[in-house]
């Protein structure tokens, strides 16, 4: 059986708060603003993930008026989002994302953040786990620099005998 979710998710770029996406510390003199770390990076690939199971998304599992989320890793979102997929015998098929941000340039940081997600979901093959970037020629609130958008599409497979 095959199932396909796709995630999306922003966050506003603020003075004061560290830039955390797909699990890396990017060196940068803003940050995501959020509850949690606003990773919005995991966040998207969460919701992907609960999409494709059909169980809602990471504000249901993880409500932003919990203060047991406040600054949350969301690797260890990601990580109890994976075990639920897990729990239902699902594996990874391949996960594909797109970081929109003007800047900062997320090239670098691409091979470890799919390290990371390659390691929360278990992919067997690091294929399995593709990392974009792109920039929207200036326009818009990513244009401006005001916030970063991720968009992300999982395909989790599981054996019918
Ligand atoms: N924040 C970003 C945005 C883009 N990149 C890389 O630059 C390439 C060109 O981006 P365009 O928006 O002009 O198509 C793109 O292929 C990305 O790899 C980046 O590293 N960081
Ligand atoms: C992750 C949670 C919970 O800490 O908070 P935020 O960091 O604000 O992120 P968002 O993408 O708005 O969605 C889910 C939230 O409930």
């Amino acid at each position: 059986m095959i199932r396909v979710g796709q995630g999306f998710d922003v966050h506003q770029l603020v003075e004061g708060r560290p830039c955390i996406i797909g699990g890396v510390t990017i060196p940068y003199e803003k940050g995501l603003l959020g509850h949690s770390d606003a990773d919005v990076l995991l966040h998207a690939i969460s919701d992907a993930v609960l999409g494709a199971l059909g169980l809602g998304d990471i504000g249901k599992h993880f409500p932003d008026t919990d203060e047991a989320f406040k600054d949350a890793d969301s690797l260890k979102l990601l990580q109890h989002v994976w075990g639920l997929a897990k729990e239902r015998g699902y594996k990874l098929g391949n996960v594909d994302s797109t970081i929109i941000a003007q800047r900062p340039k997320m090239a670098p940081y691409i091979p470890q953040m799919a390290q990371v997600i390659a390691d929360a979901l278990e992919a067997e093959d690091l294929s399995q786990v593709n990392v974009k970037a792109t920039t929207t020629e200036q326009l818009g609130f990513t244009g401006r620099g005001e916030g970063i958008a991720a968009q992300s599409v999982v395909c989790l497979v599981k054996s019918v005998l």
